[in-house]
């Protein structure tokens, strides 16, 4: 048992499986019986079970549950040192927006997956638990736990061989670092660097690929961005946290030998997107007819952003997963050089903020009430002002996917955007927010009315 002192937060971890049988990860079968993974594994002596005991109550469990049989049987592969017979993928934040989305896509090509997630108040917990819910109907279990919390990380690193980790947890949000900084530093420095210490510590260590943000790129006025661009001033907090993970991961690189990719997201939407993103409380303040504060830099100059839609955010994490070179080290020492990477993972076609405004306009067929507010470009505490754009420099390298969705991207962006903004969502924001009983009201009367006119 390793004795880790961790933070942790919500995750997304690969469990080995074997193409024989479809992986079977075994805290999801706990989950169908309801059972809280913390009463299984913490003992209210806080004494910690060791490997061989949990190994019993997993065979237990599984040989209940679906008729395998214990080391020996059919279920051989739950043994004593489960084979790493194929990358499978899990990741961290499994309930959240990007996690959610990553997790079932994994599951669904077979990938054995466990999803942590801290189900936290940034926004309403009711839209994560509906995803845990929606994960929980294909077969996928998302441990109630923080990445924070290295114990927890600790055990269920010994109880599933985890060959990736997809490291989605995060506390997001730009602008919410100025009401809570601290849950940054919390979350996207402390929690990442739980997570890594138990990473590095495995005996295989698993290959890591993990959620930056472009928000790196701060004040750095070239544009598209590239990887190689500098990420030394950035206009926030939030980008400050990201950008000192991309740092740490590099120590971790070089010091321990764990394989690392950091994807730099471009404003993902999608549906179960996150509440607080703009397309998301535009759609919803619009419909209810009160007003929207539209950013603008100085000198007039109109905010955009590169909205990558999930579907593509997805293959971009498979993708990554898929090309991430082995860690080289074991029990926390290196023994050969591993990958560091680094992809931008959005698109090619910047929307300016009063576009997305009047696509949703249009489609929501209701004129937005809008107040300008015109702000420093360089003003971290509204965004990170100026123009955003992004580029796809390095992610060709090792993805081969990449030029595909490059080109469909833009020949698609201009409807694409307004049919998932809009047309659909006034179905889709069903899903949306379905949890959210504030808004379900509105979207049953606007949403039938506008449909129905469609
Ligand atoms: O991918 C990224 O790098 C980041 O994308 C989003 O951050 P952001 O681009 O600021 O997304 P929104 O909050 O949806 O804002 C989009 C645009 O609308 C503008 N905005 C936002 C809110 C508002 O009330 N008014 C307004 O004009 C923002 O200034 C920005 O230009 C996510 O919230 C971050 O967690 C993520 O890291």
């Amino acid at each position: 048992m390793r004795n880790v002192a961790v933070p942790a937060r919500s995750s997304v971890v690969k469990q080995p499986s074997s193409r024989d049988e479809p992986a079977v990860p075994p805290l999801l079968l706990l989950h169908q019986h309801d059972v809280p993974v913390g009463a299984l594994l913490d003992r209210p002596d806080g004494v910690v079970p060791q490997l061989p005991e949990l190994r019993r109550f997993r065979e237990q469990v599984l040989h209940r549950l679906v008729g395998r049989g214990p080391v020996g049987e059919a279920g051989a592969q739950f043994g004593p040192d489960p084979p790493r017979q194929r990358d499978v993928g899990a990741g961290h934040r499994a309930a959240g927006f990007v996690g959610s989305h990553v997790s079932l896509a994994l599951k669904k090509r077979g990938d054995g997956v466990v999803g942590i997630d801290n189900f936290n108040h940034y926004y309403d917990p009711s839209l994560k638990k509906a995803r845990r819910s929606m994960l929980a109907e294909h077969g996928i279990f998302v441990v109630a736990g923080d990445i924070n919390d290295g114990k927890l990380l600790a055990k269920l690193f010994d109880v599933v061989g985890f060959t990736h980790v997809m490291h989605l947890a995060a506390q997001a949000g730009v602008r919410y670092a100025m009401e809570n900084p601290n849950s940054y530093i919390h979350s996207n420095i402390a929690g990442l660097v739980t997570l890594l210490e138990i990473c590095k510590l495995a005996e295989t260590q698993p290959a890591v690929v993990w959620a930056s943000s472009s928000s790196v790129y701060g004040l750095n006025e070239k544009s598209p961005f590239s990887e190689s661009d500098r990420t030394d001033q950035p206009a926030s907090l939030y980008a400050a946290t990201k950008k000192a993970g991309e740092e740490i991961t590099h120590t971790y690189n070089h010091i321990y030998g764990l394989s690392i990719t950091g994807l730099r997201f471009f404003t993902v939407y999608g549906p179960w997107g996150r509440p607080d993103m703009a397309y998301f409380s535009f759609t919803k303040n619009i419909l209810q007819g009160k007003p929207i504060t539209v950013y603008r830099g100085k000198n007039r100059v109109d905010l955009a952003r590169d909205f990558t839609y999930i579907d593509d955010v997805v293959k971009g994490c498979l993708g990554s997963l898929d090309t991430a070179g082995r860690s080289t080290g074991s029990g926390g020492k290196k023994t050969g050089p591993a990958p560091y990477r680094i992809f931008n993972l959005g698109n090619t076609s910047p929307v300016t903020v009063p576009t997305l405004v009047s696509i949703l306009e249009r489609h929501l067929k209701v004129k937005a009430k809008k107040k300008v507010v015109e702000i420093n470009g360089k003003n971290p505490k509204l965004g990170w002002g100026g123009r955003r754009k992004k580029g796809w420099v390095g992610l060709g390298d090792g993805l081969g996917w990449v030029g595909l969705v490059l080109m469909r991207w833009r020949v698609i962006m201009t409807w694409r955007v307004g049919f998932y903004f809009c047309w659909v969502n006034i179905r889709l924001i069903r899903q949306f927010c379905l949890p959210h009983q504030h808004l379900t009201d509105f979207i049953n009367g606007v949403g039938r009315r506008l449909t129905a006119s469609d």
